[in-house]
């Protein structure tokens, strides 16, 4: 077994791939924005100087955008371990972008559904499947090359 990768199918899964680590990033400052503007913080070091501020984990809005970012770290970490197996696989460059890139969209969609403009189900569901689905497909392709 040859073990290397198509510079097209990395060039896919290096730009996807950075993509999501910013995508994941502005997840803090979503968190972030919601928690300067309900004066909900984490810690009491964070209220210290601001008599209105509290400390308080049951707020819906800043919950609401650590449960999108929790989401992230279940689904796109595991992409990065399997997107990257995936990419020795020898896999069609056309199939691989596509695969990349509705990971991407789908966990962008996610975000949006579920931390920026709350949308009724299923909504956040299909973003998740779409995250989720490439992800399984390309772990099962995994298995069966270096089985
Ligand atoms: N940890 C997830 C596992 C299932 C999952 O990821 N479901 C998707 C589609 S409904 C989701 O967006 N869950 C919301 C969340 O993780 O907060 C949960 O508790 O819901």
């Amino acid at each position: 077994m040859k073990l290397e990768i198509a510079d097209s199918v990395f060039q896919s899964y290096a730009f996807f791939s950075a993509i999501l680590v910013l995508k994941m990033l502005v997840m803090s400052l979503l968190t972030a924005r919601q928690r300067f503007a309900k004066k909900i913080f984490a810690n009491p070091e964070d209220v210290k100087h601001d008599k209105k501020a509290k400390v308080d984990y049951t707020d819906v809005d800043v919950e609401r955008v650590r449960r999108a970012h929790q989401n992230d770290l279940e689904n796109i970490l595991p992409f990065f371990v399997i997107g990257l197996l995936y990419c020795f696989t020898h896999p069609d460059p056309t199939t691989a972008n596509l695969l990349f890139k509705v990971v991407a969209g789908g966990r962008i969609l996610h975000t949006l559904v579920y931390a920026v403009f709350p949308v009724p189900q299923p909504a956040r569901f299909l973003a998740f499947v779409a995250g989720l689905a490439p992800t399984v497909y390309m772990a099962v392709k995994v298995l069966m090359f270096f089985a």
